[in-house]
């Protein structure tokens, strides 16, 4: 099969019946990974949930568990401020920050140094403090932050998706890996702004709370599932897509690509955002994390969709 007919994909019933007999059992799986608990918030959140959801070309979408449970998006934003740094400043982006894998963890110090002040990709922790930098210049923080939540609020088609102040405000006074990653490119000459406005803003995107149903919408735009005039080129769609599937789940990036086989974008906060081009766009969320810091049953529910659907962009089937 050429075209991605696949029968499951292509019967609602089947897929349905698939995504309910892969929810219902990791809901109750008993090793669910570790909750992120370097950011006191989330240290706190229950691990037992599970979450997920999925727009279809066909502009259906289907919801299975706690899709509708808010969670902190944390790095899935960087997809967005990828797109919106793209949109603003094109090409020049690549002056700042890299397009290459990492093989150390998302906050790593030594891979800057090593690039001397270059962050490998614009979704390691150093690399999307330029980019969110970038989207800056020229105006005041709060409007920066305002483009980032209308940009995400557009994307989802739905107004009601907030920042969690109180999240935003602990990690600044908790993240002490950032502040040094925002210092050491002040000192490499890769910061426009002040550490504290830049990583004040940077907080402030991670902060954004959406759950699963608003996210999967969010991302319909990198499956091509949105109006083709809408939010981001398709060339842009086609860059973000191919950083998403070599960067996206950092150090993990090579392993997801090999189990899982479409891009994606994770945050520590369980979540992740997975584009099917063409196909689907799918938001999945649990809390437990693994070794990279990314869902590990999110992760698993990715694997066992893709397999079933013969989704990954590898497959020849
Ligand atoms: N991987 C992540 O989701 C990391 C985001 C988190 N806000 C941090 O900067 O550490």
């Amino acid at each position: 099969m050429t075209s991605g007919c696949t029968p499951i994909a292509d019967d609602p019933d089947a897929l349905v019946a698939k995504l309910t007999e892969i929810v219902d059992r990791l809901r109750v799986a008993p090793d669910r990974g570790k909750v992120a608990d370097y950011i006191p918030e989330l240290a706190c959140i229950d691990p037992h949930q599970f979450g997920l959801s999925i727009c279809l070309c066909d502009g259906t979408q289907m919801n299975f568990g706690d899709a509708e449970t808010p969670f902190s998006i944390q790095s899935v934003s960087k997809a967005f401020t990828l797109a919106i740094a793209l949109g603003r400043f094109g090409e020049g982006l690549w002056r700042r920050v890299g397009r290459e894998p990492s093989s150390n963890a998302f906050n790593s110090v030594v891979d800057l140094e090593l690039e001397k002040g270059k962050p490998r990709n614009p979704f390691v922790n150093a690399g999307a403090i330029v980019v969110t930098d970038e989207i800056m210049a020229g105006r005041a923080p709060r409007d920066a932050l305002a483009e980032i939540l209308w940009f995400v609020r557009t994307a989802a088609g739905d107004n009601a998706i907030y920042i969690d102040e109180a999240l935003a405000k602990s990690e600044k006074v908790t993240g002490h890996r950032n502040w040094s990653l925002a210092h050491f490119l002040k000192s490499s000459g890769n910061l426009k702004h002040e550490c504290d406005l830049s990583l004040g803003t940077y907080f402030h995107q991670c902060a954004i709370e959406m759950n699963c149903v608003q996210l999967a919408r969010a991302g319909r735009f990198l499956a091509g599932l949105s109006a083709k005039d809408e939010l981001v080129s398709t060339s842009h769609v086609r860059s973000i897509n191919a950083l998403m599937m070599t960067c996206g789940h950092y150090d993990g990036s090579g392993e997801f690509a090999y189990r899982v086989g479409f891009p994606g974008k994770s945050g520590v906060g369980g979540g992740i955002m997975a584009v099917v081009p063409g196909k689907a766009s799918i938001a999945v969320w649990s809390p437990g994390l693994n070794e990279y810091g990314n869902s590990k049953l999110g992760t698993i529910a990715l694997e066992e969709l893709s397999l079933a659907a013969v989704w990954s962009v590898f497959s020849v089937n």
